[in-house]
């Protein structure tokens, strides 16, 4: 293709749905880049906030003493070897995969948008929490109010994207999903470092209270926007359902969609037992990837450097101030 671009490619035999990249698909894919941005933002935030001095010095003074009183040549392993401080950074992913298995239900029985401003209203009070700290609780309870949110958000937000996007340009803004939860943690990264250099050792509040911004545009992205079409069917509006697939698609020759919208959702339904049917032969190749692909992804070790880049840093010598 000349001259770049997003390109779509159709599989042979595939359908030609009509439909564009309209205004309200841009406004989805922003909504979506927001869902990415705090959960890479939380992802992030936490390595640089748990390597800040002050922090450390009012909720884990032992950690800080045992930091300041190593001499260089003294074994340098295991000075952050606190249960508690490790807790700030895992709590949140302990609460995201509990609430991710209620959050499907929800998303399921009540919408994509439902979710997504339940995780956003979460966010925002762990966010709130986390900024106001005066306690390790507070630290911890926000934590885990932010990993609720993730649970939401990560259920909700794609599952969204997939169903509003044009079917061409699927693949492509599903993915934006992930490049935001990249930038987030960079953005994180590049905030810490800022932050950690405000004199009245108060940075690391700016660092744990900024991801209130992320969630308030969320609310308000999701409050402002309608549920997919595939979920209005599911849940028997369907008049809503094509109301909101000639918006979202820009014209009214959305039919042949409509209906096949409509088949795919009585053939889910039809589905007696969905958790037995993945384990069928003619689903193995899917299965497969879906577990294979994070598992590796996983594996790299990626998120060791992610949460722990900059203790390590720190503990060969290098800090934000320098
Ligand atoms: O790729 C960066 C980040 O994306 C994730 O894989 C989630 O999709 C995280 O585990 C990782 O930190």
């Amino acid at each position: 293709m000349a001259g770049g671009g997003i390109v779509s490619t159709s599989p042979p035999g595939a359908k030609n749905y009509e439909g564009n990249l309209t205004f309200r698909i841009f406004i989805t894919c922003i909504i979506a880049a927001f869902g990415g941005l705090i959960f890479g933002y939380d992802l992030g935030i936490s390595g640089g906030v748990t390597s800040m001095d002050p922090f450390l010095k009012k909720f884990f003074p032992k950690v800080y003493e045992k930091e300041n009183n190593l001499k260089p040549s003294d074994n340098q392993y295991c000075k952050f070897d606190s249960q508690t401080l490790t807790l700030f950074t895992s709590s949140l992913y302990l609460a995201a995969l509990v609430v991710s298995v209620l959050a499907s239900t929800v998303t399921r029985l009540f919408g994509r948008r439902i979710t997504m401003i339940s995780g956003g209203l979460l966010f925002l009070a762990g966010a709130a929490l986390n900024g106001f700290a005066e306690h390790v609780w507070m630290l911890i309870v926000g934590r885990i109010l932010l990993g609720f949110g993730i649970g939401c958000a990560n259920q909700s937000v794609p599952i969204y994207v997939s169903e509003v996007a044009p079917y061409k340009y699927r693949g492509a803004l599903n993915m934006m999903f992930q490049l935001a939860i990249t930038i987030g943690i960079f953005v994180a990264n590049v905030l810490n470092n800022v932050f950690a250099k405000m004199e009245n050792g108060e940075g690391w509040r700016y660092s744990l209270g900024f991801a209130a911004v992320p969630a308030i545009m969320i609310i308000i992205g999701a409050i402002f926007l309608q549920d997919s079409p595939s979920s209005l069917i599911e849940r028997g509006f369907g008049e809503k359902a094509k109301e909101e697939l000639i918006k979202i698609r820009g014209t009214t020759d959305i039919d042949q969609e409509f209906e096949d919208l409509v088949a795919a959702s009585e053939s889910s339904k039809a589905v007696k037992h969905p958790w037995a049917s993945l384990l069928k032969r003619q689903y193995r190749p899917q299965l497969t990837f879906a577990l294979a692909i994070p598992f590796f992804q996983q594996l790299t070790g990626m998120n060791v450097i992610v949460f722990y880049a900059p203790i390590l840093f720190k503990t060969i010598g290098i800090r934000a101030k320098d």
